[in-house]
């Protein structure tokens, strides 16, 4: 039987992904639903190209000028806004969902999906950083799998599988260190947009680019690792390794080290989320290891990121901080790139934000939706100040 999908930001650079994995394998992979944003265009050419059965936008207006484009499909089910993604993610043709929107916005979906009792392919790191506690929860309650996307994630999961927990000691995240890696700190006030879209190994969207930049992306991954693996932040050391090709590593108390490597291309992370645990025929390249030469490892520095720093206090005092980490770093990564501040005003916006704010411990998805609101608000203050 083929596995249906229903793909949560299918335009995204993860999205179109996924899509031509389900083109490589008609067999074994069909969708169910798509969503977008405001990428009409493209969301049309996908549903005719893949048939689902619904599609989703933002909003009224977007779903109008959507249901224009694909006038001669009227059996495609358009939706909008958050009614129409939690429709998708519930879809009952859906064997699976992938959760690959960016940002925060892909909190109220999965847990959509996670209530549905759908496995869920997560990419969507911001969900398990905003709301690790109560998605891990209540996806342990319904007896959801979720299957990590990211690629250090899959890496760790890997590393992690048939061995056991008890042997444990630490997971080891590696980080390529972004396009910044070897640049004096006096120079980042001069960074633009373009020099820090600039990354060194993987093709990304925006957002993530920026944030493998300043290195919040590994500050969000060691608070997405906590969740997924159930892990407290000492038990996760960041390692920075400029190739890109040990995806991460899991040390064991015999002094052992299992590690997952492999070129840098989502495809592998992603297919084994949607195939697990079967490995499909990808056709991937092994890495040349010759041709490397050498693979290379750093501690980071915390001083030129700080945003690692901001991320390892946010989930250290855990409760509704990283949700408030996450909302200030939307916020100040598109005002960078908006050119409204300097890179160095990326983790200044987020350090000013969490610094106003009063935790909720175990916070209900309430608290987090309002402590994300209020971090917004407080962040464009600060941004345009
Ligand atoms: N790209 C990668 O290689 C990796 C990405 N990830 C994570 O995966 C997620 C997606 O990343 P990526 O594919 O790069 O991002 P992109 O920006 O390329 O794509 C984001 C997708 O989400 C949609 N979207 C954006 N904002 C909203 C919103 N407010 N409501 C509904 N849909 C929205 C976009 O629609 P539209 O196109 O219409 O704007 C698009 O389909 C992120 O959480 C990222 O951290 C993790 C590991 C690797
Ligand atoms: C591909 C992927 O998983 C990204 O999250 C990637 O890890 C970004 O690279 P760095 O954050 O290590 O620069
Ligand atoms: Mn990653």
């Amino acid at each position: 039987m083929k596995k249906h999908l229903s793909i949560l930001g299918s335009t995204g650079s993860i999205g179109r992904n996924v899509l031509n994995i389900v083109a490589m394998f008609p067999d074994r992979f069909a969708v169910a639903a798509l969503t977008a944003k405001d990428n009409i265009a493209l969301l049309a050419e996908q549903v005719r190209r893949f048939h689902p059965e619904m599609a989703v936008v933002y909003d009224a207006d977007r779903a109008e000028a959507l249901r224009k484009l694909l006038s001669d499909q009227p059996d495609v089910r358009i939706a909008f806004g958050d009614e129409g993604y939690r429709s998708a993610a519930g879809l009952e043709a859906a064997h699976m969902v992938v959760g690959a929107m960016m940002g925060a916005a892909g909190l109220k979906p999965t847990l959509a999906a996670i209530d549905a009792g759908k496995p869920i392919a997560l990419a969507n790191k911001e969900t398990l950083v905003m709301a690790g506690e109560l998605v891990m929860g209540r996806a342990a309650e319904k007896g959801v799998d979720i299957l990590p996307v990211d690629s250090e994630h899959s890496a760790i999961f890997q590393c992690l599988s048939g061995q056991r927990r008890s042997d444990l000691q630490k997971i080891l995240l590696t980080a390529s260190g972004g396009p910044f890696l070897d640049r004096a700190a006096d120079e980042f006030p001069h960074i633009r947009p373009e020099d820090a879209l600039k990354h060194p190994n993987w093709e990304m969207g925006r957002k993530i680019t920026i944030d493998s930049a300043t290195l919040m992306n590994k500050g969000l991954e060691v608070i997405e690792a906590r969740w997924l693996f159930d892990v407290s932040r000492a038990d996760i050391e960041v390692v920075v390794h400029p190739q890109s090709i040990v995806h991460s590593m899991v040390s064991y108390r015999d002094g052992s080290v299992i590690a997952q490597l492999g070129v840098p291309d989502m495809k592998g992370a992603i297919a084994y989320a949607l195939s697990w645990p079967e490995r499909l025929p990808l056709g991937q390249p092994v890495p040349d290891f010759p041709g490397l030469g050498a693979l290379t490892f750093r501690a980071p520095d915390l001083n030129r990121f700080p945003c690692l720093g901001l991320a390892f206090e946010a989930c250290d005092a855990g409760g509704t901080l990283p949700a408030v980490l996450n909302a200030a770093n939307e916020i100040a990564v598109g005002a960078f790139l908006n050119r409204k501040i300097v890179f160095p005003g990326i983790p200044d916006t987020v350090r000013a934000v969490m610094g106003q704010h009063t935790v909720i411990q175990h916070p209900t998805l309430s608290d987090i939706l309002e402590a994300d609101q209020w971090a917004r608000a407080q962040a464009e203050d600060y941004v345009n100040r």
